[in-house]
């Protein structure tokens, strides 16, 4: 169902300190706040050193002195230190958790905006849920990452420094032998990154997958009850949830082994430091305070450096998020092509009025190498307020080509001009505005009526809404329970097909553009009201500039000429009534398998 995608191969090699760095713009805006919580962490950390030096000079002063006035000081001391530590890590929560919220939505922000200028080409290949799970499990890991990891992992590296220079300067003989973990330490470290980084890689595409199958089955329920598919479905979901059980494990697997050595290295020395330490107090070559306090500072340093394995793990999982992160962020959306300067052939904008197709070819960026362009040379100049009609046989390339005309692909070769303006040299937002779409599927938002409609149009009002509505035949909008506020819920799906179509017609008509791209928008009315629709529309297309797919006459006769697209070229172009006669492909087109026209 999900495929090997582009957006599920996994990177080559990487660094996890480049991907994270890659994060800085995003953090620069709050990297005071963020640094102002990691010195209040350090400082909160540091104060945990000090409770072993108080500890020791309590053992070694009133204690061995028996001064009961002196140990209630000690116990004070101890106290205060503990509650400004409780203090300093309660101001470090405060400190980060708004600034964070406001990185994570920034980021989600961008990629949203992103998302929308990519090209439909790039949508064709991203499977929707590796673009959902980008957008919200890997950038919550991101936050999560800098409120803790980040600052944890800089905060436990200054204790461990600050720590064992206490222990080094109190007896240094001690202190090397609690130092000698290291080495093998980094070792592991080192070789758990590189495993660790792929299965993160694989689980969080695998989560991006299964989103996938969750979405489309969700959306596609109608189809899956339809046809009893829900046990094959089930057992595809099983299959990939089971898939990523298993990476989950092997990642646990990888934690609890590092785990493990983190723990159990560092606890060895202690356990050879106390041996060797009793030994020099009993020969009286350490006080018994300096010991208690070596050994104090020894196991407070324990967390710091456990936690360093399941930091290392978070940090790399974030740097995997990041990594998926800007692989959407660096899809650059394609540059638009140069308009080529050319001599008009024929008179300036007499000739070049309406809309004008020159040896337009266009190949899809996925398509099978070797194959054909779906379109190739295609001519047609439609003439300004014209409506011209479009068929051709399934799959033969109507559909792609009137998407060339907004850009909702690039054509790759030819060119496109509007009234003597080649598409390419108008802005998209400018385009949008002169050229309105209705497809055959009509995809209606999670909106009111009204609002799906004034999509269509920036400054369409109340008047303009009623007049699209009525064009589109959609009066069935003023009898739902709030009129056009009514929700039509996700997808429109709470109307009939031919009710969303006409809503979808309505929103393409609202603006009163001057060129109309229509692929087929009658095609779930009954004849009905497709005659109606057909009226209105006559009333509306004759200021426009129309090019609409067509399949059933009645759809063809709205037009003032047809063109045929036969084997991605334009093959034909007159009235409709001059290719039924003299033009055999378009008459066995428009009659059917009996031949009766
Ligand atoms: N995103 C895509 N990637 C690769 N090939 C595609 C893509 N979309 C369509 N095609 C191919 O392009 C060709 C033309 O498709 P298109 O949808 O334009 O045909 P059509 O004439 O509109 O068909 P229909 O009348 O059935 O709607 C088909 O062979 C189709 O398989």
């Amino acid at each position: 169902m999900t495929g090997t995608r582009e957006a599920t191969r996994p990177a080559e090699h990487r660094s996890a300190v480049r991907s994270l760095l890659r994060l800085w713009p995003y953090v620069r805006p709050v990297h005071r706040r963020l640094a102002a919580a990691a010195l209040v962490t350090v400082a909160a950390s540091c104060l945990s050193l000090v409770i072993p030096l108080a500890l020791k000079w309590t053992v070694d002063g009133p204690i061995a002195r028996r001064e009961p006035s002196g140990v209630w000081l000690g116990g004070l001391m101890l106290l205060l230190v503990g509650s400004a530590e409780a203090g300093l890590f309660g101001l470090r929560r405060v400190l980060v958790a708004r600034p964070l919220a406001r990185v994570e939505a920034d980021m989600r922000a961008a990629l949203y905006a992103h998302l929308q200028r990519l090209p439909v080409s790039f949508h064709d290949r991203w499977p929707s849920g590796q673009l959902l799970s980008r957008g919200t499990t890997d950038l919550m890991l991101v936050r999560i990452f800098l409120a803790f990891p980040l600052t944890f992992l800089l905060v436990n590296g200054a204790t461990i420094v600050v720590g064992f220079t206490i222990l080094l300067m109190q007896e240094w003989r001690l202190g090397l032998v609690l130092l000698a973990p290291v080495v093998p330490l980094v070792a592991l470290c080192w070789f758990f990154e590189e495993r660790y980084a792929r299965a993160a890689r694989t689980a969080q595409d695998r989560i991006g997958d299964l989103t996938t199958v969750i979405e489309e089955s969700v959306l596609g329920i109608r189809i899956v009850k339809g046809f009893g598919r829900h046990p094959a479905l089930q057992r595809a979901f099983g299959t990939l949830a089971e898939g990523l059980r298993g990476i989950e494990l092997h990642k646990a697997a990888l934690l609890g082994a590092l785990w493990a050595l983190i723990m159990i290295l560092p606890e060895l020395a202690v356990g050879t430091a106390l041996v060797l330490g009793t030994l020099q107090v009993a020969d009286g070559q350490l006080s018994t305070g300096t010991l208690v306090a070596f050994l104090s500072t020894a196991l407070a340093l324990r967390w710091p450096v456990e936690s360093i394995g399941f930091l290392l793990a978070l940090t790399n999982e974030t740097a995997t998020a990041a990594d998926r992160y800007f692989e959407v962020m660096d899809t650059a959306p394609p540059a638009a092509r140069e308009p080529r300067i050319r001599r008009p052939r024929c008179a300036p904008c007499r000739g070049d009025g309406g809309l004008r197709l020159e040896g337009v070819e266009f190949r899809y960026p996925d398509a099978p190498p070797g194959t054909p362009p779906v379109l190739r040379g295609v001519d047609l100049h439609i003439r300004r307020g014209e409506t011209m009609a479009l068929v051709g046989t399934t799959g033969s390339g109507k559909t792609t080509l009137v998407s060339l005309i907004p850009r909702l692909h690039e054509a790759t070769a030819g060119r496109i001009t509007l009234d003597g303006t080649d598409v390419t040299a108008v802005p998209r937002s400018r385009l949008r505005q002169w050229v309105a779409v209705a497809f055959e599927e009509p995809t209606l938002f999670s909106a009111s009526a009204g609002e799906n409609v004034l999509m269509g149009a920036d400054d369409a009002g109340e008047e303009d809404l009623d007049r699209a509505l009525a064009v589109a035949q959609a009066g069935f909008v003023h009898d739902l329970p709030e009129g056009h506020r009514t929700q039509v819920g996700e997808q429109g799906l709470s109307l009939s097909g031919g009710q969303r179509q006409r809503l979808a017609l309505a929103r393409a008509v609202v603006g009163s553009p001057r060129f109309l791209v229509l692929d087929d928008p009658l095609s779930a009315l009954d004849v009905h009201t497709e005659a109606l629709v057909e009226n209105a529309l006559r009333e509306v297309l004759a200021d426009t500039t129309a090019l609409v797919v067509a399949h059933r006459p009645s759809t063809v006769l709205l037009a003032d000429r047809v063109a045929l697209l036969s084997q991605g070229r334009i093959t034909a172009v007159g009235t409709h009534y001059e290719l039924l006669h003299g033009n055999r492909e378009y008459a066995s087109l428009m009659s059917g398998p009996k031949g009766t026209p």
